[in-house]
């Protein structure tokens, strides 16, 4: 559905040329939801609104649907741009209308009649749950809701991809969730194809197919989310995989827990998929003489199935805790020592 071929794009500021985006490849399926995470000033969002044209690029070629992004006229650009939709940070909601106006006002400009409008209107109210607040200013709506009047705006010209620029990043944890929840729901019933912007390794796990690890406006890193998680290669990827995990909490519990004893080594031991339902601890313990003390351990659901992180501190005979190590490498989980004191 979006093909990127060394997309650049540099701004000339007063400081010197910027380079934003820098030779970006990218490719992402029909259907999938697509996440793009990095640190503020990667270039994410310059990316992102190089995709519907907000940006124009230096160099390179986007391709979307049957569009060639890079070479429209003003004209196909207004046609392309019915299909490649938008949802913002702040919404980008007009406060003088109501949610129906809102949601009604690309339908008045791509020239739906007016009893059609209002019949998709009422549908959209519907499928983003927003039934009996159509007639509500955005000043009256919670963030969440204003969030899901700005997805329903999006959808209203049924495009096929839905642009997501830091969508959640306004909202508290739980409305987070519910907005993420409805983006898999239309992504689910709709077969819309997502790419969202996010410095939230969290909104990655919870609904992303794939993801790109953007840094000084490069990719340094893609794959499929599960794969990711499992084995992040980049430092930068490990440290965002890290605030789904934890570890620094766990370090620092382990250093309280083992500061008067000696030779404990704690390993962080991840799971994923049908890996994360083996009773693994069970068998190392009757298999191999050690002890395992298990010090914190969660389960996290992605779009490809579980992802577990268990952190544990394993004694015995160093023979023996190596065999116990080699065991569990070979049940497909993958094993680091994350504290050696
Ligand atoms: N219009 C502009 N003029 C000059 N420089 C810009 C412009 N827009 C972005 N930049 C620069 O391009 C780089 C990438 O910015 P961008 O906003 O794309 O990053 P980001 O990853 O989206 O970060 P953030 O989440 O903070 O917006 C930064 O160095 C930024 O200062």
């Amino acid at each position: 559905m979006i093909s990127l071929n060394q997309l650049k794009k540099v701004f000339t500021t007063k400081d010197g040329p910027v380079t934003a985006v820098d030779h970006i490849d990218l490719q992402v399926a029909e259907g999938q939801i697509y996440g793009i995470i990095g640190y503020s000033g990667a270039g994410k969002s310059t990316l992102i609104r190089l995709l519907n044209r907000l940006e124009d690029p230096s160099g390179g070629n986007i391709q979307i649907a049957d569009w060639k992004m890079d070479q429209l006229s003003e004209k196909e650009l207004r046609q392309a741009r019915q299909e490649i939709s938008m949802i913002f940070q702040h919404f980008n909601l007009l406060w003088s209308r109501t949610v129906r106006e809102n949601i009604a006002f690309p339908l008045e400009i791509a020239g739906v009649p007016k009893e059609e409008r209002m019949e998709r209107v009422d549908e959209l109210i519907d499928l983003v749950g927003l039934s009996g607040r159509g007639d509500s200013y955005p000043s009256q709506l919670s963030g969440g809701q204003k969030q899901r009047v700005g997805i329903a705006r999006a959808l209203a010209n049924n495009p096929k991809v839905l642009l997501c620029d830091e969508a959640t990043s306004a909202l508290d944890p739980k409305t987070t969730d519910s907005i993420l929840e409805l983006l898999v729901d239309i992504n689910k019933k709709l077969g819309l194809t997502i790419i969202l912007i996010t410095h939230e390794m969290h909104v990655i796990r919870k609904i992303c197919h794939r993801v790109a690890v953007m840094e000084e406006g490069k990719i340094v890193e893609e794959g499929e989310v599960l794969e990711v998680f499992r084995r992040p290669k980049e430092a930068m990827t490990k440290e965002f995989v890290k605030q789904v995990t934890e570890p620094e909490e766990t370090q620092e519990a382990a250093g309280e827990l083992f500061t008067d004893t000696d030779n404990h080594i704690v390993y962080q031991l991840t799971f994923v998929g049908g890996d994360a339902k083996k009773p693994l601890i069970n068998d190392v313990v009757k298999t191999f003489d050690v002890t395992v003390n298990i010090l914190q351990g969660k389960i996290s659901h992605t779009q490809h199935g579980p992802y577990g992180s268990l952190f544990v501190a394993m004694e015995g005979e160093d023979n023996e805790v190596s065999k116990a190590i080699t065991f569990t490498r070979e049940q497909g989980v993958e094993v680091e020592v994350i504290y050696n004191d």
